[in-house]
């Protein structure tokens, strides 16, 4: 029985596309951040008198693409392990309850450490980040702490995560504000597809995310974080407006997502260093230096509840519990 610890990351560098969606390929580089505030727990046990995969989520079966995604990490551990023994799949999200914050990420990189360990192999950072993968694309990112790139790559062993600097020691934190913790409509794995589809901008993003790539990893390397903050924000813009160019339309943001996006720039207007990034979903990440958050929040409490807003930092990579 293994327990694993994995954190959720978020993407600097969005990946947005798949080029390949059996083996979760994209069409660009992501770079992203782990942070501290957010984790997931997975214990794994492969047991010969389970007759199927027993999962639980919060002490909840999973169900639906969820189940399917974890069984097929599951598959892979006993592809390569030789083991035919049902998993028994205990799983903790320690994220705020109900928040709409990406848990594919550190819930699929966790499953994929404790699982190969648990069925008795020692996969080195880049194999267990090919093996989470294939759960969901964001999670390839969560083995590593700190600063990682996913190389897009061009088969599976070719698209893997990687560390660009996995101890932050310059002063970079990112606050969440928490606009609606509802259940989005349109999950990151259907809005991408729509865009792939049916989006005229959906070249264009590609070409400029992957021109993105070697001026943020200055950036990150350069521990400059008004150039990684702006490259962020237009590489975020960019993203949503596939989602406008799609057919149909639509889009993650709401009234408050647009006001604090506002409100971010008009901070910035005042000599503060801030930057804005929003995933699939209507919560805003503002990019800045700590000594800058109490500043941010205090003008944000005319839009947003101070309560809905979480002060995050760098975090870990995978642990072994
Ligand atoms: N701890 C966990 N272990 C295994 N699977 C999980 C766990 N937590 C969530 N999941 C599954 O991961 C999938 C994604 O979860 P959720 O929608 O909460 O995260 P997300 O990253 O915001 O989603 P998206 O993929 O749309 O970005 C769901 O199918 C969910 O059932
Ligand atoms: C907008 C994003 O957060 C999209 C994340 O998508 P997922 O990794 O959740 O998608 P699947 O691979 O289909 O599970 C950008 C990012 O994290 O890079």
């Amino acid at each position: 029985m293994t327990t694993a610890r994995a954190h959720t990351n978020i993407a600097l560098l969005k990946y947005w596309g798949k080029k390949n969606t059996e083996l979760i390929l994209p069409y660009n580089d992501s770079i992203s951040l782990t942070l501290d505030h957010f984790y997931t727990d997975t214990t794994v046990d492969f047991v010969s008198s389970l007759t199927d995969d027993e999962i639980l989520v919060d002490d909840q079966p999973l169900t639906g693409s969820g189940l399917k995604r974890a069984k097929r990490v599951l598959n892979l551990i006993r592809e390569q392990s030789g083991i035919q023994e049902n998993a028994s799949v205990h799983s903790t999200n320690h994220v705020p309850t109900t928040a709409g914050l990406a848990s594919s990420a550190s819930a699929f990189a966790a499953l994929a450490a404790a699982g190969s360990k648990a069925a008795g192999l020692d996969l080195s950072d880049k194999e267990l980040s090919i093996l989470a993968r294939h759960g969901s694309g964001s999670a390839s990112r969560s083995i590593f702490g700190g600063f990682v790139q996913w190389h897009a790559g061009h088969d599976s062993q070719s698209s893997h995560a990687q560390s660009i600097q996995s101890a932050v020691d310059w002063d970079i934190n990112l606050i969440t504000a928490l606009v609606d913790t509802k259940k989005k409509k349109v999950s990151s794995t259907m809005g991408m597809q729509a865009v792939v589809k049916t989006s005229p901008f959906f070249p264009a993003w590609v070409k400029s995310a992957q021109a993105d790539v070697e001026p943020m990893k200055t950036a990150i390397l350069n521990k400059n974080l008004a150039n990684l903050g702006t490259i962020a924000e237009n590489n975020a813009m960019r993203m949503h407006a596939t989602t406008f160019g799609a057919v149909p339309n639509f889009t993650y943001f709401q009234p408050q997502t647009l006001a604090i996006l506002d409100a971010v720039r008009n901070i910035r207007k005042l000599g503060v260093e801030c930057y804005s990034t929003v995933d699939a979903g209507p919560n805003v990440k503002i990019i800045c230096a700590s000594s800058n958050n109490e500043l941010i929040m205090d003008k944000l409490a005319t839009i947003i509840n101070r309560n809905q807003l979480l002060v995050c930092k760098p975090g870990p990579g995978i642990k072994y519990l």
